[in-house]
């Protein structure tokens, strides 16, 4: 996988209907980081994780250095549609959609990369399983093998872990430790600060702007996660597109933000 250029968000906003979720956002992850991105509810860690993956326009600033066909992206189990009359093969096969397009039949040698990737989730003898009969971690393990399918160099991960037991979650991260190893680039979004700690080396923390970014110890200091806490109860919900001024507020990563107060 390639090493070459990092990821960079530079002075990122983003949000919904004029209303900024995130806000002046500017960090590096270098090509092949192992990141988590964490944050009280509401932070915005799926919005600026939905803009790497090219799933939202940004308001303001920009994403370099990743398009989005580079990327494997997981949302919120949430937002994925388990009612899709699809089997477990025909999801995983999903994973092929870059390369076959709308219409291509796989070959062999695709087929069976997707009974592989089956297979190293533990799923083989489901293969003719709809989703709606799977148990959650089931259709978890079904996602991940979309993804290995996918083959992406950037892995983007929201909440991979919600309702997963501890053996599938060891099985899991099994697989993320992999692509890690592998040279991909793994961003994932958690709140599980205790696995944070003992898998992620690079943390970022998020409470609608960036409190702090790099190693996952420094990150996480009570003084940090405590700034996280105050942000996010002072953010007005309403306010309208961010009026801070771009050049004071485009700080680099680790640095904290503007004085605490109602923010937008
Ligand atoms: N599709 C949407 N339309 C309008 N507002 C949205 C939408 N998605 C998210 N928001 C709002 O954007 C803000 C940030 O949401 P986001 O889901 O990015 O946060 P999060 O940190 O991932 O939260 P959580 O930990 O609860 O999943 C929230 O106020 C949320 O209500």
């Amino acid at each position: 996988m390639g090493q070459s250029a990092a990821i960079e968000l530079l002075d990122l906003t983003a949000g919904y209907e004029r209303h900024p979720a995130v806000h002046h956002v500017s960090l590096r992850w270098l090509r092949g980081a192992l990141a988590a991105v964490v944050g009280p509810n509401g932070a915005g860690k799926s919005t600026l994780l939905k803009c790497v993956a090219g799933r939202l326009r940004p308001m303001h600033g920009a994403v370099h250095g990743v398009h989005p066909s580079e990327v494997a992206y997981l949302p919120q189990i949430s937002e994925v549609d388990r009612s899709f009359p699809v089997t477990v093969r025909e999801l995983v096969a999903m994973g092929l959609w870059r390369e076959l397009g709308p219409w291509g039949r796989p070959l062999s040698g695709q087929r069976r990369r997707v009974q592989v990737a089956i297979e190293s989730v533990g799923l083989q003898g489901f293969e003719r399983r709809t989703l709606d009969t799977l148990s959650g971690g089931q259709f978890q393990r079904a996602l991940f093998a979309r993804l290995i399918v996918q083959d992406a160099p950037v892995v983007l991960l929201d909440e991979p872990f919600t309702g997963v037991d501890t053996r599938t979650l060891q099985e899991l991260l099994c697989i993320l430790r992999r692509w890690h190893d592998e040279g991909r680039t793994v961003i994932v979004v958690l709140h599980d600060l205790a696995l944070v700690r003992a898998v992620f080396p690079t943390t970022t923390l998020l409470a609608r702007e960036l409190v702090a970014h790099g190693p996952t110890e420094e990150v996480l200091s009570e003084a940090n996660l405590l700034r996280a806490r105050h942000l996010q109860e002072a953010f007005d919900e309403q306010a309208e597109l961010c009026e801070l001024d771009a050049a004071s507020a485009g700080r680099s990563a680790v640095t904290g933000g503007p004085p605490d107060g109602q923010r937008h």
